[in-house]
Protein backbone atom coordinates (compact mmCIF):
# COMPACT_ATOMS: atom_id res chain seq x y z
CA UNK A 1 0.00 0.00 0.00
CA UNK A 2 1.28 3.44 -0.77
CA UNK A 3 2.02 5.34 2.60
CA UNK A 4 3.15 8.95 0.76
CA UNK A 5 1.49 10.95 -1.68
CA UNK A 6 2.17 14.12 -3.59
CA UNK A 7 -0.88 16.71 -4.26
CA UNK A 8 -0.99 20.31 -5.79
CA UNK A 9 -2.99 22.84 -6.74
CA UNK A 10 -4.48 25.29 -4.48
CA UNK A 11 -7.89 24.28 -3.66
CA UNK A 12 -6.62 20.65 -3.69
CA UNK A 13 -3.63 21.42 -0.77
CA UNK A 14 -6.10 23.89 1.11
CA UNK A 15 -8.85 21.06 1.36
CA UNK A 16 -6.04 18.49 3.03
CA UNK A 17 -4.79 20.95 5.48
CA UNK A 18 -8.49 22.13 6.26
CA UNK A 19 -9.64 18.69 6.02
CA UNK A 20 -7.48 16.39 7.47
CA UNK A 21 -4.01 18.31 8.26
CA UNK A 22 -2.66 15.18 10.31
CA UNK A 23 -1.96 13.62 6.71
CA UNK A 24 -0.28 16.78 5.69
CA UNK A 25 3.62 16.42 5.39
CA UNK A 26 5.53 19.19 3.78
CA UNK A 27 5.02 21.65 1.35
CA UNK A 28 6.72 23.20 -1.44
CA UNK A 29 5.91 26.91 -2.40
CA UNK A 30 6.68 28.91 -5.75
CA UNK A 31 9.37 31.41 -5.03
CA UNK A 32 8.89 34.77 -5.88
CA UNK A 33 5.29 33.88 -6.00
CA UNK A 34 2.58 36.68 -4.73
CA UNK A 35 -0.36 34.69 -4.57
CA UNK A 36 -3.10 36.31 -2.12
CA UNK A 37 -4.92 32.63 -2.40
CA UNK A 38 -1.55 31.23 -1.17
CA UNK A 39 -2.06 33.32 2.40
CA UNK A 40 -4.55 31.29 3.97
CA UNK A 41 -2.88 28.20 3.49
CA UNK A 42 0.67 29.47 4.58
CA UNK A 43 -1.10 30.49 7.62
CA UNK A 44 -3.00 27.06 8.30
CA UNK A 45 0.87 25.39 7.63
CA UNK A 46 1.89 27.29 10.60
CA UNK A 47 -1.20 26.30 12.20
CA UNK A 48 -0.22 22.88 12.00
CA UNK A 49 3.75 23.38 12.26
CA UNK A 50 4.04 21.81 8.14
CA UNK A 51 6.93 22.33 6.74
CA UNK A 52 7.41 24.90 4.33
CA UNK A 53 10.05 25.04 1.21
CA UNK A 54 10.69 27.42 -1.30
CA UNK A 55 11.23 26.23 -4.61
CA UNK A 56 12.19 27.13 -8.24
CA UNK A 57 9.43 26.44 -11.01
CA UNK A 58 11.64 23.69 -12.30
CA UNK A 59 11.53 21.75 -9.23
CA UNK A 60 7.47 22.14 -8.34
CA UNK A 61 7.50 21.04 -12.21
CA UNK A 62 9.43 18.17 -11.88
CA UNK A 63 7.28 17.31 -8.09
CA UNK A 64 3.92 17.93 -9.96
CA UNK A 65 4.90 15.55 -12.87
CA UNK A 66 4.45 18.21 -15.43
CA UNK A 67 0.57 19.07 -14.20
CA UNK A 68 -0.66 22.24 -13.32
CA UNK A 69 0.45 22.91 -9.81
CA UNK A 70 -0.87 27.02 -9.22
CA UNK A 71 2.43 27.09 -7.39
CA UNK A 72 2.03 24.91 -4.33
CA UNK A 73 3.02 21.48 -3.95
CA UNK A 74 2.35 19.22 -1.10
CA UNK A 75 3.75 15.85 0.19
CA UNK A 76 0.88 14.02 2.29
CA UNK A 77 0.40 11.05 4.10
CA UNK A 78 -2.27 8.46 1.39
CA UNK A 79 -5.64 8.58 2.28
CA UNK A 80 -6.87 5.63 4.21
CA UNK A 81 -8.76 2.91 1.00
CA UNK A 82 -12.23 2.58 2.02
CA UNK A 83 -14.21 -0.19 1.02
CA UNK A 84 -17.30 -2.63 1.45
CA UNK A 85 -17.24 -2.61 5.30
CA UNK A 86 -17.00 1.49 5.11
CA UNK A 87 -19.64 1.58 3.06
CA UNK A 88 -21.92 -0.36 5.26
CA UNK A 89 -20.86 2.15 8.50
CA UNK A 90 -21.15 5.17 6.07
CA UNK A 91 -25.18 3.62 4.94
CA UNK A 92 -25.90 3.01 8.34
CA UNK A 93 -24.72 6.72 9.37
CA UNK A 94 -26.78 8.30 6.74
CA UNK A 95 -29.45 6.44 7.63
CA UNK A 96 -29.43 7.63 11.65
CA UNK A 97 -29.02 10.89 10.64
CA UNK A 98 -33.00 12.14 10.26
CA UNK A 99 -33.52 14.06 7.47
CA UNK A 100 -30.99 12.26 5.78
CA UNK A 101 -31.72 9.86 2.47
CA UNK A 102 -28.83 7.93 0.43
CA UNK A 103 -27.37 9.66 -2.11
CA UNK A 104 -24.80 7.99 -3.91
CA UNK A 105 -22.50 7.81 -7.15
CA UNK A 106 -21.72 4.33 -8.56
CA UNK A 107 -18.83 4.98 -11.50
CA UNK A 108 -18.18 1.69 -13.04
CA UNK A 109 -14.85 2.08 -14.68
CA UNK A 110 -14.01 5.30 -14.79
CA UNK A 111 -10.29 5.40 -15.82
CA UNK A 112 -9.28 8.91 -17.16
CA UNK A 113 -8.17 10.76 -13.81
CA UNK A 114 -9.91 14.52 -15.36
CA UNK A 115 -13.13 12.64 -15.28
CA UNK A 116 -13.18 10.96 -12.20
CA UNK A 117 -11.96 14.33 -10.17
CA UNK A 118 -14.39 16.29 -12.27
CA UNK A 119 -17.51 14.00 -11.39
CA UNK A 120 -16.11 14.06 -6.99
CA UNK A 121 -16.23 17.79 -7.75
CA UNK A 122 -19.77 17.38 -9.32
CA UNK A 123 -20.48 14.37 -6.09
CA UNK A 124 -19.81 17.11 -3.60
CA UNK A 125 -21.51 20.21 -5.35
CA UNK A 126 -24.71 17.76 -5.39
CA UNK A 127 -23.95 16.59 -1.78
CA UNK A 128 -23.55 12.98 -2.69
CA UNK A 129 -22.38 11.39 0.27
CA UNK A 130 -20.47 8.77 -1.16
CA UNK A 131 -18.74 7.50 -4.45
CA UNK A 132 -18.07 3.97 -5.23
CA UNK A 133 -15.39 2.29 -7.64
CA UNK A 134 -14.81 -1.35 -8.68
CA UNK A 135 -10.61 -1.77 -7.26
CA UNK A 136 -9.84 -3.28 -10.83
CA UNK A 137 -9.74 -1.41 -14.08
CA UNK A 138 -10.92 2.49 -12.44
CA UNK A 139 -8.12 5.05 -11.74
CA UNK A 140 -7.86 5.63 -7.90
CA UNK A 141 -7.26 8.63 -6.16
CA UNK A 142 -4.25 9.82 -8.24
CA UNK A 143 -2.57 13.50 -7.78
CA UNK A 144 -4.18 14.49 -11.19
CA UNK A 145 -7.66 13.28 -10.45
CA UNK A 146 -7.24 15.45 -6.63
CA UNK A 147 -6.10 18.63 -8.87
CA UNK A 148 -9.31 18.97 -10.89
CA UNK A 149 -11.48 17.48 -8.24
CA UNK A 150 -10.80 21.16 -6.53
CA UNK A 151 -10.44 19.82 -2.98
CA UNK A 152 -13.50 16.92 -3.18
CA UNK A 153 -11.12 14.23 -3.12
CA UNK A 154 -10.52 15.30 0.35
CA UNK A 155 -14.01 15.72 0.95
CA UNK A 156 -16.20 13.19 -0.71
CA UNK A 157 -15.75 9.61 0.55
CA UNK A 158 -14.43 7.14 -2.35
CA UNK A 159 -15.02 3.57 -1.38
CA UNK A 160 -13.33 1.03 -4.09
CA UNK A 161 -14.77 -2.44 -3.93
CA UNK A 162 -13.62 -5.78 -5.22
CA UNK A 163 -17.21 -7.14 -6.37
CA UNK A 164 -19.18 -4.29 -7.86
CA UNK A 165 -22.46 -6.35 -8.59
CA UNK A 166 -21.88 -7.73 -5.15
CA UNK A 167 -22.23 -4.38 -3.27
CA UNK A 168 -25.02 -3.05 -5.42
CA UNK A 169 -27.00 -5.66 -4.15
CA UNK A 170 -25.96 -5.14 -0.72
CA UNK A 171 -26.96 -1.32 -1.42
CA UNK A 172 -30.18 -2.77 -2.40
CA UNK A 173 -31.23 -5.10 0.41
CA UNK A 174 -30.82 -1.85 2.60
CA UNK A 175 -33.37 0.09 0.33
CA UNK A 176 -31.36 2.11 -2.09
CA UNK A 177 -32.85 2.08 -5.40
CA UNK A 178 -30.20 2.30 -7.91
CA UNK A 179 -30.73 4.11 -11.51
CA UNK A 180 -28.26 3.69 -14.21
CA UNK A 181 -27.45 5.72 -16.72
CA UNK A 182 -27.68 4.49 -20.24
CA UNK A 183 -27.37 6.58 -23.31
CA UNK A 184 -30.28 3.62 -24.81
CA UNK A 185 -32.66 3.63 -22.26
CA UNK A 186 -36.53 4.22 -22.98
CA UNK A 187 -37.44 6.18 -19.74
CA UNK A 188 -35.82 10.18 -19.67
CA UNK A 189 -33.97 10.92 -16.63
CA UNK A 190 -36.49 13.65 -16.25
CA UNK A 191 -39.51 11.50 -15.64
CA UNK A 192 -37.60 8.88 -12.88
CA UNK A 193 -38.14 9.45 -9.45
CA UNK A 194 -34.91 10.52 -8.20
CA UNK A 195 -36.44 11.63 -4.65
CA UNK A 196 -35.89 8.64 -1.84
CA UNK A 197 -32.68 6.95 -1.21
CA UNK A 198 -30.63 6.63 -4.76
CA UNK A 199 -27.44 5.44 -6.23
CA UNK A 200 -26.95 6.49 -9.36
CA UNK A 201 -24.58 4.68 -11.65
CA UNK A 202 -22.61 5.71 -14.46
CA UNK A 203 -20.90 3.50 -17.35
CA UNK A 204 -17.43 3.76 -17.78
CA UNK A 205 -15.58 6.20 -20.82
CA UNK A 206 -15.85 3.99 -23.59
CA UNK A 207 -17.62 0.92 -22.54
CA UNK A 208 -20.66 2.14 -20.73
CA UNK A 209 -22.01 0.46 -17.76
CA UNK A 210 -20.62 -3.14 -17.95
CA UNK A 211 -23.78 -6.13 -19.00
CA UNK A 212 -23.54 -7.30 -15.20
CA UNK A 213 -23.89 -3.88 -13.71
CA UNK A 214 -26.61 -2.83 -16.33
CA UNK A 215 -28.68 -6.04 -14.95
CA UNK A 216 -28.08 -5.04 -11.55
CA UNK A 217 -30.13 -1.85 -11.85
CA UNK A 218 -33.66 -1.24 -10.70
CA UNK A 219 -34.03 1.01 -13.94
CA UNK A 220 -32.20 2.59 -16.32
CA UNK A 221 -32.69 5.99 -17.91
CA UNK A 222 -31.22 8.41 -20.85
CA UNK A 223 -30.78 11.92 -20.71
CA UNK A 224 -32.21 13.11 -23.73
CA UNK A 225 -29.88 13.99 -26.88
CA UNK A 226 -31.22 16.50 -29.34
CA UNK A 227 -27.70 17.03 -31.34
CA UNK A 228 -25.99 13.71 -33.32
CA UNK A 229 -23.64 12.72 -31.05
CA UNK A 230 -24.03 9.57 -29.40
CA UNK A 231 -23.11 10.10 -25.65
CA UNK A 232 -22.31 13.07 -23.40
CA UNK A 233 -18.59 12.71 -21.72
CA UNK A 234 -19.02 10.33 -18.39
CA UNK A 235 -18.64 13.60 -16.00
CA UNK A 236 -20.91 15.80 -18.03
CA UNK A 237 -23.67 12.82 -17.57
CA UNK A 238 -23.02 12.51 -14.28
CA UNK A 239 -23.41 16.11 -13.18
CA UNK A 240 -26.39 16.33 -15.13
CA UNK A 241 -28.02 13.10 -13.16
CA UNK A 242 -26.76 13.87 -10.18
CA UNK A 243 -28.49 17.59 -10.40
CA UNK A 244 -31.43 16.22 -11.67
CA UNK A 245 -31.97 14.64 -8.49
CA UNK A 246 -30.79 17.22 -6.42
CA UNK A 247 -33.47 19.64 -7.97
CA UNK A 248 -36.06 16.86 -7.39
CA UNK A 249 -35.01 16.58 -3.58
CA UNK A 250 -34.93 19.94 -3.10
C1 LIG B 1 -19.03 8.33 -22.78
S1 LIG B 1 -20.38 7.50 -22.14
C2 LIG B 1 -20.13 5.84 -22.70
C3 LIG B 1 -20.45 5.63 -24.09
C4 LIG B 1 -20.33 4.18 -24.47
N1 LIG B 1 -19.86 4.07 -25.80
C5 LIG B 1 -21.63 3.41 -24.31
O1 LIG B 1 -21.91 2.61 -25.15
O2 LIG B 1 -22.34 3.59 -23.31
C6 LIG B 1 -20.02 7.27 -20.43
C7 LIG B 1 -21.22 7.14 -19.54
O3 LIG B 1 -21.87 8.42 -19.42
C8 LIG B 1 -23.26 8.21 -19.26
N2 LIG B 1 -23.95 8.86 -20.39
C9 LIG B 1 -23.39 9.54 -21.42
N3 LIG B 1 -24.34 10.02 -22.23
C10 LIG B 1 -25.53 9.63 -21.71
C11 LIG B 1 -26.89 9.82 -22.08
N4 LIG B 1 -27.24 10.51 -23.15
N5 LIG B 1 -27.84 9.29 -21.29
C12 LIG B 1 -27.53 8.60 -20.18
N6 LIG B 1 -26.26 8.40 -19.78
C13 LIG B 1 -25.28 8.91 -20.52
C14 LIG B 1 -23.50 6.71 -19.24
O4 LIG B 1 -23.51 6.27 -17.92
C15 LIG B 1 -22.30 6.19 -20.00
O5 LIG B 1 -22.02 4.86 -19.67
Amino acid sequence: MKKQDITFGIHAVGAVLQHSPERMIEMWVLQGRDDQRLAPLLAMAAEYGVSVQYASRKALDEKADGSQHQGIVAKVKAAKVLGENELDALLTQVKADEGKTPFLLILDGVTDPHNLGACLRNADAAGVQGVIVPKDNSVGLTPVVSKVACGAAEIVPLFQVTNLARTMRRLQEQGVWIIGAAGEADCELYQADLTGPIAVAMGSEDKGLRRLSRESCDSLVSIPMAGSVSSLNVSVATGVCLFEAVRQRL
